[in-house]
């Protein structure tokens, strides 16, 4: 008998906080590459970017709001039983270890997180690991550069099907239906003006950081 082999997703991020982009994008992704789940992840420290406003464990239990009992998105706290930067490389390699090696392991950034992809951290052993799902996101339309267009060059296949016909190494951009423009950046800055930040993250979210006067100035 021939088992299914399991696809797997990875959304890393700051989180800080999670809104409508990031959940919309997991669940498109969850059903564009037909993934078993797909773990939500806050980095305490995330790497190239400057110390986030909010704590990992409150961060963290911002996005278990968010999340709720959405179908397929499972919130992932292992990253901050680690110290040190949060590297994806480290994490990919324990789900690797998890799953197992035959499994479909797609981590999924941003357009504008891939960007800087050149700067990550161990590359070559990032792509033994896991395959990349690079999302669309409005605003976000800059040319790649030449270390992207390098990477880019022997890894990028065109579709689904390409992608799933392996364990990892292949690149995917991907275009998913609703591409939102929502950042965290504009949510904190609303919320510290005293701005409405309604409907662009979910109320469970914002109810949250009302009650614990989370982003105020
Ligand atoms: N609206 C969105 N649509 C698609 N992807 C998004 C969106 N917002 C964030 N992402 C992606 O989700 C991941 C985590 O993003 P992050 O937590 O840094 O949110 P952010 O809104 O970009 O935050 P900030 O404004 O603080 O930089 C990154 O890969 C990022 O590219
Ligand atoms: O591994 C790296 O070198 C690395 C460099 C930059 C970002 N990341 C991860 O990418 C995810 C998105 O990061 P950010 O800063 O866009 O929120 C988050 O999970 C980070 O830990 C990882």
């Amino acid at each position: 008998m021939t088992q299914a082999v399991a696809r797997i997703g990875m959304f890393g991020g700051t989180f800080d906080p999670v809104h409508l982009g990031h959940l919309r994008s997991a669940v498109e992704l969850r059903e564009a590459l037909m993934l078993d789940c797909v773990h939500m992840i806050p980095a305490p420290s995330p790497p190239l970017r400057g110390v986030p406003q909010v704590d990992a464990s409150q961060r963290l239990a911002l996005l278990e709001a968010g999340v709720g009992d959405t179908p397929g998105l499972k919130v992932d706290a292992r990253e901050l039983d680690r110290v040190g930067p949060s590297y994806s490389v480290d994490t990919l390699s324990e789900l690797r270890a998890e799953y197992g090696p035959s499994a479909r392991l797609v981590m999924a950034v941003g357009v504008d997180a891939f960007s800087r992809f050149a700067q990550w951290e161990r590359l070559e052993a990032l792509f033994e690991l896991a395959h990349v799902v690079v999302m669309a996101r409005p605003g976000y339309d800059t040319p790649w550069s030449d270390a992207l267009r390098e990477l880019l060059g022997h890894r990028e296949v065109d579709d689904v099907a390409a992608l799933m016909a392996s364990p990892s190494g292949g690149i995917l951009v991907l275009s998913l239906p609703s591409r939102i423009d929502v950042s965290a950046t504009e949510l904190r800055e609303r919320l510290a003006d005293g701005r409405s930040v309604r409907y662009l993250l979910p109320d469970a979210v914002e109810r949250a950081i009302v009650a614990q006067k989370l982003y105020r100035r």
